[in-house]
């Protein structure tokens, strides 16, 4: 399958190279809902500390794992392990912007674990206010559009280990479902995500490329973007070979900050399509409701009850 490739070292070279660059981002987003980005500037080392700090955190003994166990999804730090309902992944999830509100609540064992994931965090969040800058740029809003609500916007890091498993029709890793925010990046260690095609609605695999990560769009792009750009379907299926770990670094407005469609993007013929909503809502969403209701971005649709 063709992954469509951003190189972000044309973000800095002539206009002439960034605007090619934004007409790149503007259809992948648009027709894809995601694509690679290489030449990203988080190091190998990087990268590599953080997938070790995860995997030496998934080494720890249950007890050590058990004191972030909660099934409260409002927690700040909260693990959950455990193979039901024909799923089986294991997770530590993490706010992790402003670093210093929330790093002291990280777990302190594996004892490099807080500098390693730290530094993935903030090189992760550097990468994440270009990439929106970017692809706000793309859809026509201004340089710097709600640059100052992104700066202070919210961080959460999801930590996810799978074991190896061979037979995709008893168990996969995690079901599909679409990330909140406005952009996800994604560091994984194998193959094992897949992606809904936007046209054919078909299931493809995003193949492990050790030096490039996978960025998509969240449930707030498209309220921002007024469906424009499509928030993506995702899944993971195990690994039939190796344990998989993956970290998902999730990027949206603050938790109070409600997103609403861009004001720029509408008119007559282009009303607005989504109710406004915050992070806070979406966790109210998650928490209150009852299995097999619609997805968060469905019950934001304006007009489709
Ligand atoms: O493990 C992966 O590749 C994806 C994880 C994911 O979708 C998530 O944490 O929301
Ligand atoms: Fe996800």
């Amino acid at each position: 399958m063709q992954i469509p490739v951003v190189d972000l070292c044309r973000l800095n070279q002539s206009s002439a190279q960034r605007s090619l660059m934004l007409k790149d981002i503007a259809k992948a987003c648009r027709k894809h809902g995601y694509f690679q980005v290489v030449n990203h500037g988080i190091s190998q080392s990087v990268m590599k500390g953080a997938l070790e700090a995860a995997s030496d955190f998934f080494a720890l003994s249950k007890e050590a794992k058990g004191q972030f166990a909660s099934d409260d999804i409002r927690r700040p730090v909260r693990y959950e392990t455990g193979t039901k309902d024909g799923k089986a992944r294991s997770f530590l999830k993490h706010y992790a912007h402003p670093l210093s509100d929330w790093i002291h609540l990280w777990p302190a064992e594996p004892p490099s674990y807080r500098e390693k994931m730290g530094m993935f965090a903030i090189e992760a969040r550097k990468l994440a206010l270009q990439l929106m800058d970017a692809i706000l740029e793309s859809l026509g809003l201004g340089p710097a559009y709600l640059r100052k609500e992104l700066e202070e916007g919210m961080q959460m890091l999801a930590v996810n280990g799978y074991p190896q498993f061979s037979q995709p029709d008893v168990m996969v890793g995690l079901f599909p479902h679409s990330d909140y925010g406005f952009i996800t990046i994604l560091l994984q260690s194998c193959n094992g995500l897949e992606v809904m095609d936007h046209d054919d609605k078909c299931w493809r695999a995003v193949p492990h490329q050790p030096e490039a990560l996978h960025v998509h769009i969240g449930d707030h792009l498209e309220v921002l973007s007024n469906g424009e750009f499509k928030t993506l379907i995702h899944r993971v299926v195990l690994n039939p070979d190796t344990r998989r770990i993956s970290i998902a670094s999730i990027h949206g407005l603050s938790i109070d900050e409600k997103v609403s469609t861009a004001k720029e993007l509408l008119d007559g013929q282009q009303p607005k399509r989504y109710e406004d909503s915050s992070f806070r809502d979406y966790l109210d969403y998650l928490h209150w409701k009852i299995k097999n209701q619609r997805s968060f971005i469905d019950s934001l649709k304006i007009g489709r009850a």
